[in-house]
């Protein structure tokens, strides 16, 4: 039986893919697994019995990546489950900045009472005109699951996109409308773009990434979409720019207490992914990654460990390593194994980063003393017997 824990409410459709052999826990000690949305997990004490992570979602700057690995725990992400949600989100952000939409809607409800209403909103109209987005310029900087979507979409509404992503993935690539311009130098996007969104993970590298400077180089009157996180955005040279005129609106999913309330911003509450679709889209694929991990070692959409497949296991035993990325791993584990008499019918090793995972099909089954020689090896994070 394997226990999991939910840090968020997780859709119900997604927990309904876990068989008979899971049941859901409220303790800590007890977890195989956590599955979680944006619960801020920095602070939380990871157990000894923990296995794996799912988000629920794409962002994973509320986990700590290397502390996990460091104990040995994979975390995964769900890549794509959510995009689809985030771009109609987007595409109704560049609507909701293009003509004062919202402006009109409470106008309208602060004269309800009004015997008159209809003709005093002919009147009035006037002050709640905008622009259309046909036409126009949109940059899009990234163009991962989300940026690719938005891309397309704008396409189809007549606007002329730029897009800008120097690390896009082949997949990427490949779903690109070829009517995207593709763009090599950032700048371009900020000179000539009347509408920029920003599809990037929050990384060291990218926090802050549009600041005073970047603002300065846009044209005036720019509109600045920010559905990924708050934090890229250097927001108080938002306001002081959307104050001078140099942006005409900021757009965010990521209300603060910079932005809630600010002249020229509208604030969504993080409603991105909060969709039926995407919520039950994340959670079916959260529940398969933790089940293809704890049921059979194999790991998929990892964002700490590398992604390995060995297939379900056909041999009477498989082991399965999280270790450090250093020399000489893979022959002490063959070592160990050779010495105790064991052959091995399949085997593989990966590597990401600092972190590496080993998996075994043996033809007899682990000792206990097998495992706590291949757990005394230096640089092991964390040893499983799978079957
Ligand atoms: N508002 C919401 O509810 C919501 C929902 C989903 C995702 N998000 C946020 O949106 C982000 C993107 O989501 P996604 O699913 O498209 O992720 P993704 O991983 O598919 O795409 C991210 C893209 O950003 C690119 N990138 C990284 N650094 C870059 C840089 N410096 N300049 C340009 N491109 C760069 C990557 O190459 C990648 O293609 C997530 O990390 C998350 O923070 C928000
Ligand atoms: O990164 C994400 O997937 C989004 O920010 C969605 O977060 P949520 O699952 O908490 O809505």
């Amino acid at each position: 039986m394997y226990q999991y824990k939910c840090m968020n409410q997780i859709a119900q459709f997604g927990l309904n893919h876990f068989t008979k052999d899971y049941k859901q826990t409220e303790n800590m000690e007890e977890a195989d697994a956590l599955l979680v949305r944006s619960a801020a997990l920095h602070e939380v004490e990871f157990l000894e019995n923990l296995k794996a992570i799912a988000r629920a979602g794409a962002g994973v700057n509320n986990i700590p990546l290397t502390k996990c690995a460091e104990q040995g725990i994979v975390v995964f992400n769900t890549p794509g489950a959510n995009a689809n949600g985030v771009k109609e989100l987007v595409l109704a952000g560049m609507l909701l900045a293009a003509r004062d939409i919202i402006g009109g809607v409470n106008w309208v409800q602060s004269e309800r009472m009004n015997e008159d209403i209809s003709k005093l909103a002919e009147k009035q109209k006037k002050q709640f005109a905008g622009h259309e987005i046909q036409g126009k310029k949109l940059g899009i900087i990234g163009l991962g699951a989300i940026g690719v979507q938005v891309a397309n979409a704008a396409t189809h509404l007549g606007m002329e996109v730029l897009g800008y992503d120097p690390y896009i993935s082949v997949e990427a690539a490949w779903n690109l409308s070829r009517n995207i311009r593709h763009i090599t130098n950032v700048d371009d996007i900020y000179k000539e773009c009347d509408y920029i969104t920003i599809h990037v993970p929050l990384l060291d590298s990218t926090k802050g990434m549009i600041n005073a400077e970047a603002i300065e180089k846009m044209k005036d009157g720019v509109v600045v979409l920010n559905y990924a996180r708050d934090l890229l955005v250097d927001e108080k040279a938002m306001v002081d720019a959307l104050k001078k005129g140099k942006v005409a609106r900021y757009m965010t999913d990521f209300p603060n207490p910079v932005t809630a309330g600010a002249k020229g911003v509208i604030v969504t509450p993080h409603l991105g992914a909060s969709t039926e679709e995407a919520e039950e889209n994340c959670a079916r694929m959260a529940v398969k990654e933790v089940r293809c991990y704890l049921e059979h070692g194999n790991i998929q959409h990892s964002v700490n460990y590398p992604d390995c497949d060995m297939g379900i296991p056909s041999y009477p035993a498989r082991v399965a390593i999280c270790h450090r990325n250093v020399k000489n791993m893979l022959s002490q584990f063959t070592t160990i194994l050779g010495e105790a008499n064991y052959n091995i019918g399949n085997m593989t090793n990966k590597s990401r980063g600092d972190y590496a995972y080993s998996m075994f099909d043996l033809e007899s089954a682990a000792s206990p003393e097998l495992i706590q020689k291949l757990e005394a090896v230096e640089g092991v994070l964390k040893v499983r017997v799978i079957c």
